[in-house]
C-alpha cells in the first residue's frame, strides 16, 4: 500500500495553527432540510436549531448518544416549553440507566459548557450498537419522534441505520463524515483544558510510571489513532486539514471478539476485569525465551514480546495459563500492533506527536450535533 507522505510545505502549515476557539463555532450543526443534501449530508451549519439537542455516532460495536441540557432557561422559556420537552429532558438527566443496556457515564459529564450562545451540560449516553431495535422503540414510547424530526449523526450505523430512523421514528439522520466529527470531538474536548489528552511518564517501567496531562495547546501536526471496532490512523495537519494514513482490522472489536472465544467471557467489562489481572508473558513467547536474555545487537530487550501467543502450541502451557493471563495476553497483543502502526505511520509522515482515542478506556469521539 502506497502511505501518502506530507510535503514541507504541509508541515509548514500545520505548524502555523495554534488551538483556536474560533474553529470550533461550528460543533452545533444544524438539521433541517434546508441544510441537507438529498442524501442527508448536512451543507450549512449555521442556523438556529431548537431543542432538544442530540447529537449520536452509531459505531459498529457501541452507539454513543450526547444531549445538550440547557441550564439557562428563563421563566418564559420555561412556560411556554412543549411539556413532552421537559419530559425527555427529565428522563435523560435523572436516570442513569435506560432500557436494558443503555447507560449514561455519569463521570463524563461536561458542565458549563458554552454551545450556540447557550449554557448547559452534555450528557454521555451509550448502548450496544446490536440493541439498535430496542432504542429506537424506547425513543418512540417516550415521544421523541414528536419533538424531533432530524438528529445529527455519524458513525457507520448513520447510513445503515438510516431507513429505520425514518421508518421508526420518522426521523431524519443528518449526516457527519465519521472522522470530520473525531477531530472536531477532540479539539472541542481539548480547548475546554479538561487533560483528557495525557502521557506516562517513564513508560517501560509502566509500575513506577505517572500519568501526566500533555499541553496540547499547539497540536499541529498529530497523528490521530482511533481505536474503535477498528482502526484509523490520521495525519491531521489543522481543523480542517487531514488525511487517513492508515488503518488496521485488529482493534477494540478484536480484543473483545478473541477474549469471549478465549476466555468465554461474555461483556468487555469481564473482558478487561480478567485483562487486568493476568499475565502475558505466560502466554506469549519472549526475546529471552528464545535468546536467554536480550538481542543486543539489535536492541531488543529479554522482556520484549518475540511471538504473540508463541507459547501457545505446546499443550503443557496451554494447561498452565489461566483466563486472565489470556485476556491479557489479547490485550497486550492488540495494543502492541496498534503501538507498531502507529509509530511506522508517524516516521512515515515525518510527525513526531501521536494522540491515540479510544473507548477501550471510555473516552467518547464524538461532541457533534
Ligand atoms: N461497554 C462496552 N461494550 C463493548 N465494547 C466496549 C465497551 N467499552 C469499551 N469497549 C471497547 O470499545 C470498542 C468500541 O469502541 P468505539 O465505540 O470507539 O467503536 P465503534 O464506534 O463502535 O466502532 P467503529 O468506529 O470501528 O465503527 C469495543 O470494540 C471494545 O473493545
Ligand atoms: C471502518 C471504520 C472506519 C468504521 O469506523 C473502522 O472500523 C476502521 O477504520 N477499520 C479498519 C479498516 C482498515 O483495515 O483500514
Amino acid at each position: 500500500m502506497k502511505v501518502p507522505v506530507a510535503t514541507s510545505a504541509e508541515m509548514k502549515e500545520a505548524e502555523k495553527f495554534p488551538l483556536n476557539i474560533s474553529d470550533f463555532t461550528n460543533l452545533i450543526e444544524v438539521a433541517n432540510d434546508d441544510n441537507m443534501d438529498k442524501n442527508n449530508n448536512v451543507k450549512r451549519t449555521d442556523e438556529y436549531m431548537s431543542m432538544p439537542w442530540f447529537g449520536i455516532d452509531i459505531g459498529g460495536t457501541l452507539t454513543k448518544l450526547v444531549y445538550f441540557e440547557p441550564k439557562d432557561i428563563t421563566p418564559d422559556e420555561k412556560n411556554t416549553e412543549a411539556n413532552s420537552l421537559r419530559k425527555i429532558r427529565k428522563f435523560l438527566t435523572k436516570n442513569s440507566s435506560y432500557g436494558n443496556t443503555g447507560l449514561r457515564d455519569t463521570h463524563l459529564q461536561m458542565d458549563d459548557v458554552d454551545i450556540r450562545n447557550r449554557k448547559g451540560s452534555l450528557h454521555f449516553i451509550r448502548f450496544p450498537t446490536s440493541e439498535m431495535s430496542s432504542f429506537l422503540s424506547l425513543a418512540k414510547s417516550k415521544g421523541m419522534a414528536d419533538l424531533v424530526t432530524a438528529v445529527c449523526a455519524t458513525g457507520g450505523g448513520a447510513y445503515k441505520f438510516e431507513k429505520d430512523f425514518m421508518h421508526e421514528l420518522n426521523m431524519k439522520l443528518a449526516k457527519f463524515d465519521e472522522l470530520d466529527t473525531l477531530i472536531k470531538g477532540v479539539l472541542f474536548s481539548e480547548l475546554r483544558h479538561t487533560t483528557e489528552c495525557y502521557y506516562f511518564n517513564n513508560a517501560r517501567d509502566i509500575r513506577n510510571s505517572q500519568k501526566m496531562a500533555y499541553d496540547f495547546s499547539r497540536p499541529y501536526p498529530f497523528i490521530l489513532v482511533n481505536v474503535g471496532s477498528g482502526v484509523s490512523l490520521l495525519a491531521v495537519y489543522g481543523p480542517n486539514n487531514y488525511k487517513r494514513i492508515s488503518g488496521t482490522s485488529l482493534g477494540g472489536g478484536t480484543f473483545l471478539g478473541l477474549c469471549c472465544l478465549l476466555t468465554g467471557c461474555t461483556s468487555y467489562e469481564e473482558a478487561i476485569e480478567l485483562a487486568t489481572k493476568g499475565d502475558h508473558t505466560k502466554v506469549d513467547k519472549l526475546v529471552k525465551d528464545i535468546y536467554g536474555g536480550d538481542y543486543a545487537r539489535f536492541g531488543l530487550p529479554g522482556d520484549l514480546v518475540a511471538s504473540s501467543y508463541g507459547q501457545m502450541h505446546n499443550k503443557d502451557k496451554q494447561g498452565k495459563v489461566s483466563r486472565e493471563d489470556l485476556a491479557n495476553a489479547t490485550l497486550v497483543t492488540i495494543t502492541n500492533n496498534i503501538g507498531s502502526i502507529a509509530r511506522m505511520c508517524a516516521l512515515n509522515e515525518k510527525i513526531d506527536k501521536v494522540c491515540s482515542l479510544t473507548s477501550l478506556n471510555l473516552m467518547y469521539k464524538s461532541t457533534n450535533f
